[in-house]
């Protein structure tokens, strides 16, 4: 997260890191949230079938160790059918990673409320990024849990000729875009958390892409991809696995 602000630890509780072991070392690739006890929600793009993953819930500082949290191994990961690895643009930026046993819950994890089916953000509603991601363009990942407010910016504004064009469909959500605040590599697959009108937090995107031209550049907001459209896919996948 680019000009974020360090979280109050276990603030967003359904906040996990995926990492991969490399070298013998588990590193954190991406983001993800935890929407049941044995299911992790990310995006497509952070899963790489020649790698072995493993989800860590409860973290805050990724180089400490904390007492609340747990490294838990994946039985199965499903990539949604028609996720393509070629162009990010294509959209069905979503992943479900069933875990080997449940997490216990606990006040540092807990599970992410999904919005309901079809749900639409209005201009501007203010939203949080949470993310491990890089702290600038080219930057070092963070230790500690970011979080930044990015307000979004809807299909009309985000779909404008020097915004995403038609890079950007609707099953997306855009947030951000003023050149300041921004979603950067490594926070892939996270979270954006948005309340409801009962001012309930729910996961509305999973962050799919910024520009390659710097992670904050104007008119180009972090691109997450609309959980709201894919409450079905989501539903089957859980149910059938
Ligand atoms: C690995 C990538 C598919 C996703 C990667 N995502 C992220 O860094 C994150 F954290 F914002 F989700 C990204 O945007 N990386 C930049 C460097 C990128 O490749 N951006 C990008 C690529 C293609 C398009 C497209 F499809 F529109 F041409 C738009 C942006």
């Amino acid at each position: 997260v680019v000009n974020g602000e360090e979280a109050r630890p276990h603030s967003w509780p359904w906040q996990i890191s995926l990492q991969y072991e490399k070298d013998g070392v588990w590193r954190h690739t991406c983001g993800g949230s935890l929407i049941a006890a044995n299911w992790v929600m990310t995006a497509a793009h952070c899963i790489n079938s020649k790698f072995s993953y493993r989800v860590f819930v409860g973290k805050h500082n990724l180089v400490e160790d904390e007492a609340a949290s747990k490294a838990v191994l994946p039985e199965k990961i499903v990539v949604h059918e028609k996720w393509n690895p070629i162009f990010v643009a294509f959209g069905n930026d979503i992943a479900l990673i069933k875990l080997s046993e449940p997490v216990t819950l606990s006040d540092q994890v807990q599970l992410g409320c999904l919005p309901a089916a079809g749900t639409l953000l209005s201009n501007l509603q203010p939203c949080y990024i949470t993310g491990w991601g890089r702290l600038y363009t080219g930057g070092p990942i963070a230790d500690k849990l970011q979080q930044a407010l990015m307000p979004v910016a809807d299909h009309a504004t985000c779909s404008q000729p020097d915004w995403w064009g038609i890079a950007v469909r609707t099953t997306m959500v855009c947030a951000g875009g003023d050149g300041i605040v921004a979603g950067c590599n490594g926070d892939s697959g996270g979270p954006l958390n948005c309340q409801n009108s009962q001012g309930v937090w729910e996961v509305h995107g999973i962050a799919s892409f910024v520009s390659g031209l710097g992670c904050n550049y104007r008119k180009k907001p972090t691109v997450f991809t609309r959980v709201s459209a894919f409450n079905e896919w989501i539903d089957k996948v859980m149910m059938n696995n």
